[in-house]
């Protein structure tokens, strides 16, 4: 006996209004992030020797690996709640332990102040944590490689320096792009341009405010504890010689956290790349400061 075909339904015979995003895997949104770091790197030392033909072979490999929006990509999958979430609810939880912000009210505990200015430097999103107090913190997001409105695209190393107090910020969030730097004195002119875009607030009474200027600084964390040429004592020396005083640090498996009050001066004082200790599996991760 013939067997009756079931009619489809109209809604079978639609193709589907949204499929869900395909996710990247952990493993190769690590491997892409690795991958691109380490040609970066090996870019940056081809240009300071001069060899121009392995630095173009350089970019090119880069672009094999999926270019900057690759790595941006690889990164946002880091962000997603199942992978450890978005950096900036650290910092906003440590805000609400210094009383800057009302966790409760989303709103500054002392009324009547104008809102605290945060540059997000290597942002990927406008609708991250700290994004979420609008009132309260006046975000500017910059990134080599914007991912849209509300994002300027922008090298921090090229940011015009600061002419007016308006134009520094209360607070700067240095989130997993310090490591991004491909070079050891990279890293370290980084370190001392950030304190040029902080703004002290001489006079003001508020407990909430003495910490005030705020660095958010957040690396892998074996950079600091899997490193040949760094450790955390090492890092809060460095961090010392230019002003700056740790209020929070806290570490996750992969992450490391501090935040910073800068009170300044930042000092003559340099930091030379030194071995401080050795192992088979160590990085060479290191910030030198001249
Ligand atoms: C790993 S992602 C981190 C994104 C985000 N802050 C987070 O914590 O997940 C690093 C980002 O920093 C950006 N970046 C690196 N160096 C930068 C610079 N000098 N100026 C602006 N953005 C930079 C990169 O383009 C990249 O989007």
């Amino acid at each position: 006996m013939a067997v009756k075909k079931r009619q489809k339904t109209l809604s079978q015979g639609r193709p589907p209004a949204s499929r869900p995003k395909e996710r990247m895997t952990s493993e190769r949104s690590r491997t892409i992030i690795r991958t691109h770091h380490r040609l970066q790197k090996e870019h940056a030392a081809a240009l300071k020797r001069g060899d121009k033909n392995a630095a173009d072979d350089l970019v090119h490999a880069i672009e094999e690996n999926g270019g900057i929006k690759m790595y941006q990509a690889a990164s946002k999958q880091g962000q997603a709640k199942d992978r450890g979430g978005d950096s900036s609810k650290v910092l906003v939880e440590w805000l609400q332990q210094a009383q800057v912000v009302n966790s409760t009210t989303r709103g500054r505990i002392d009324t009547g102040e104008v809102p605290l200015k945060c540059l997000e430097v290597g942002a990927l999103s406008t609708k991250n944590e700290i994004s979420k107090y609008p009132s309260i913190i006046s975000m500017t997001r910059i990134d080599l490689n914007s991912q849209g409105p509300g994002i300027e695209k922008q090298d921090f190393m090229d940011r015009p320096l600061p002419k007016a107090e308006d134009d520094r910020f209360d607070i700067i969030s240095l989130s997993l792009v310090l490591n991004y730097v491909p070079d050891a004195s990279g890293r370290g002119e980084m370190l001392k341009r950030i304190t040029k875009f902080l703004r002290k607030h001489a006079g003001m009474s508020s407990i909430s405010f003495e910490a005030l200027p705020l660095l958010f600084l957040v690396l892998p964390l074996p950079c600091v504890d899997n490193s040949r040429y760094l450790d955390e004592e090492l890092l809060l020396k460095i961090m010392g010689n230019l002003g700056f005083v740790m209020k929070y640090s806290k570490n996750t498996s992969k992450l490391c956290y501090y935040l910073f009050s800068w009170t300044g001066p930042v000092t003559r004082l340099t930091t030379e790349k030194t071995k401080i200790r050795d192992g088979p599996a160590m990085n060479n991760f290191c910030i030198v400061v001249e």
